[in-house]
């Protein structure tokens, strides 16, 4: 087993100092339980912040310190500032809102991103230090996103993964966020990017695609020459603990004590964080109108709700737990009674054995957050029930909902039909009940956190290991170049020589464009041509006086030099014209801001202006729809930047490859750039020695890459200097 680097906000033991003695606190939680048991078999180490070590004495330190070394964590130590701006400024006031769709909680300025950033540089720098190579990196959640982009840039060859413990949002949310691109770039540094369900691993794409114009190939993105895979690896809980603990003799005597003490009742059941993403008031309102319209169940419920203080340095914090005292002491003055009050209302936190007990006495367990990642809660309830009973209400917007869907799936935001549930829940039949739960326990048993942790893993090593020496860049191009004795480069043109504009009639080529090719020409033993989808008639005007050969409409046009004529290939129909126009036509109507553009003998459909996500999803309908209806004709279909071009079959760049090296004399070293799908085939197509470039992020078969225009330009430019 490769050795493992953990990094994550918290260690999983926290200092805790009271008066003169100080305690080093194993925490509970899924993620520090699952991943106990991987940190000490590989040998590696835990990389995360202890909590506040300020007011420690030098010998209470250093004894600290040395429990620390011995249990390979390594701690980092942050100032109350930083704990103020990157853990509870940026993460939880801003990121953590976000992801949970709540834009109005996020203050409106921007304050502490620069301390977010740099917190996240000292994990990074931290973590690179303790890197051996070999070493897998798994980064965890939201505070540390751009920490898989800092150790890639530090520790290029290194394996690194991350999970994100939360939601991630639609791209309509994410979008809003000043900092969207250096977040997602900062996950585009890790090789493999893990979300609880598939809706998450899609709103990510979707991002991808929206801010970074990055599309998702099933489950990889191409990013900076390295493939980076997504998925989703739903978290599991450590089950068997949780069942042992629901069958101890304690555990069970406490359960018949909360039995006795709530006789003649039934135990509704509600534990979560103090968060305003548990949608504890709207439950507590469900309860509420569940005893106003049934008035038989009065007196006969106890809704017990354990509400674990969080984050209570951030205000929003402290105004939601206003609002669920007052909502709980409402209820409670309306229906209670001298004996008994419906809700019981717990702020604090218990430990996993009186979890275990208080899960195993519910008979309905209501688990309604109106946003959440995962929820373990709702996973604990049920591997704490051996006998095999009680009812799960759960919410469909936490991610559990995706796999435990033998539960009672309510929307929290409807009050009413949260009331129907529970009263469904209430008034089960036995059959039922055991039915579902034996199905959810199978579930939460199979999936469970060591079932997490190697699925994620086992994914994350197994990966073809990320040889960055395969992927050159351009330095590396330009020295081969250099030294070469003649050239003969071939040049596509949009997204190659120049950046993409909004329509193809504004991208003409700038001066510094011209005279960059006009001192390429000049250059000794070298020949140019530019390779392109363009009408022969545009690429006449902009280029027909300089010396180099021009080939329009992917190589069904040539000219050699100025003056000559435009020579057409020889046996290319373009009968099935007439009957394509139509279907692309319909889509330019119908997909705002898309048109169709013409040439002599193909089509394009363009949607560079069109929504990313519904472009994306109109050109691959466009896509299918062509290709069923031209199957047995000789048209070719080809996706290109924002754009899906119909041409000829059998016209295609390689051939323009073919056609300009058989007249070049031996020993010339034959070069080609270009950007999308059609360059690959001129890539393909090359001479033996040829050197490939792509330009951009695109999976391709070139040799080198460079990032996009500018420096293909910077390439060329450098080329003439000597
Ligand atoms: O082979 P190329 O030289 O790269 O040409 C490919 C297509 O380029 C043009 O469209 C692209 O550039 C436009 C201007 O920036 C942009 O508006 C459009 O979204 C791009 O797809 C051209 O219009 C096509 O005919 C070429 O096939
Ligand atoms: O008094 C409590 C209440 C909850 N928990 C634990 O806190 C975790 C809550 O995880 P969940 O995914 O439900 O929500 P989160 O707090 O991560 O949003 C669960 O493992 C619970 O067992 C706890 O240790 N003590
Ligand atoms: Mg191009």
């Amino acid at each position: 087993m490769p050795r493992l680097l953990l990094v994550s906000n918290r260690l999983p033991v926290t200092v805790k100092v009271e008066k003169d003695s100080v305690a080093v606190v194993r925490s509970a939680g899924g993620l520090a339980t699952g991943l106990r048991r991987p940190h000490e078999r590989s040998g590696g180490q835990w990389i995360g912040w202890p909590g506040d070590m300020s007011r420690l004495s030098e010998s209470q330190r250093t004894r600290v310190e040395e429990q620390f070394a011995e249990q390979r964590y390594v701690p980092i130590h942050l100032t109350a500032s930083e704990v103020s701006r990157y853990y509870e400024g940026y993460s939880n006031r801003v990121l953590w809102p976000l992801c949970h769709y709540m834009l109005d909680r996020i203050p409106r300025q921007d304050r502490d991103w620069e301390v977010y950033r740099k917190v996240n540089e000292r994990f990074a720098d931290l973590t690179a230090k303790q890197y051996q190579p070999g070493d897998t990196i798994w980064v965890h959640d939201y505070q540390l996103m751009l920490v898989p982009g800092m150790l890639r840039e530090r520790l290029p060859e290194a394996r690194i993964g991350y999970f994100h413990h939360i939601p991630f949002p639609s791209s309509e949310i994410f979008r809003t966020l000043p900092r969207r691109e250096a977040l997602l770039k900062g996950l585009l540094g890790a090789d493999l990017i893990g979300f609880h369900t598939v809706s998450y691993v899609r709103h990510f794409s979707g991002s991808l695609l929206r801010q970074l114009s990055l599309d998702t190939d099933v489950d990889s993105i191409m990013w900076q020459g390295r493939q980076v895979r997504v998925g989703a690896f739903p978290m599991g809980i450590d089950s068997d603990s949780f069942d042992s603990l629901a069958k101890e003799v304690s555990v069970l005597e406490e359960v018949a004590s909360l039995r006795r003490t709530a006789e003649g009742q039934r135990i509704l059941l509600g534990i979560d964080r103090l968060d305003y993403t548990k949608g504890i008031p709207r439950r507590l309102l469900a309860v509420q109108r569940l005893l106003e319209r049934e008035p038989a169940w009065r007196g006969r419920l106890r809704f017990i709700q354990v509400a674990v203080p969080s984050r209570t340095q951030v205000e929003a914090y402290a105004t939601y737990r206003e609002q669920v005292n007052e909502l709980v002491g409402r209820i409670n003055g309306q229906y209670g009674s001298v004996q008994n009050v419906p809700v019981h209302y717990l702020y604090r936190s218990f430990n996993e054995k009186q979890l275990a007990g208080l899960y195993r006495a519910a008979d309905v367990m209501l688990v309604t957050p109106v946003r959440d990642g995962m929820n373990l809660v709702a996973k604990e309830f049920c591997a704490s029930r051996p006998d095999e009973d009680g009812v799960l209400v759960l919410s469909e917007l936490a991610g559990a909902a995706d796999e435990l869907n033998k539960a009672l799936t309510v929307n929290p935001y409807d009050v009413e039909s949260t009331a129907d549930a529970i009263e469904q829940a209430l008034e089960m039949g036995e059959h039922e009940r055991r039915e579902r739960m034996r199905a959810l326990r199978a579930q939460v048993k199979a999936h469970d956190v060591h079932w997490w942790v190697s699925h994620f893993l086992g994914r994350l090593q197994g990966l073809p290991s990320v040889s960055v020496r395969d992927v050159k860049g351009g330095d590396e191009a330009l020295e081969v170049m250099k030294s070469a004795e003649r050239l003969s480069l071939m040049l596509d043109y949009d997204g190659t020589l120049v950046g993409f504009a909004p329509r193809p009639e504004l991208a003409a080529p700038d001066d510094a464009l011209r005279e960059l090719l006009a001192k390429l020409v000049a250059r000794p033993n070298t020949t140019v041509s530019v390779v392109s989808g363009r009408p022969k008639e545009t690429l006449e005007s902009w280029f027909g006086t300089l010396p180099m050969g021009l080939h329009a409409e992917h190589g069904l046009w040539s000219r050699s030099r100025p003056g000559d004529a435009w020579r057409m290939l020889d046996g290319v129909t373009a009968e099935w014209k007439d009957a394509a126009r139509p279907m692309l036509d319909e889509f330019a109507a119908r997909v705002p801001g898309s048109f169709v553009e013409e040439k002599s003998a193909s089509l394009a459909w363009h949607y560079r202006q069109v929504d990313p996500e519904f472009g994306a999803l109109q050109s691959r309908e466009l896509r299918l729809k062509l290709a069923e209806t031209f199957a047995r004709r000789p048209v070719d279909i080809l996706p290109g930047d924002k754009v899906v071009e119909v041409r000829p079959h059998g016209v295609n760049k390689g051939r323009v490859v073919d056609a300009v090296t058989r007249q070049l004399s031996p020993g010339t070293l034959v070069v080609a750039v270009g950007d999308d799908r059609t360059d690959e085939d001129m890539f393909a197509a090359m001479p033996e020695g040829g050197l490939t470039i792509h330009a951009g992020n695109k999976p391709s078969r070139a040799t080198y890459r460079v990032s996009g225009p500018e420096e293909v330009r910077k390439l060329l430019a450098a080329l003439v200097e000597t």
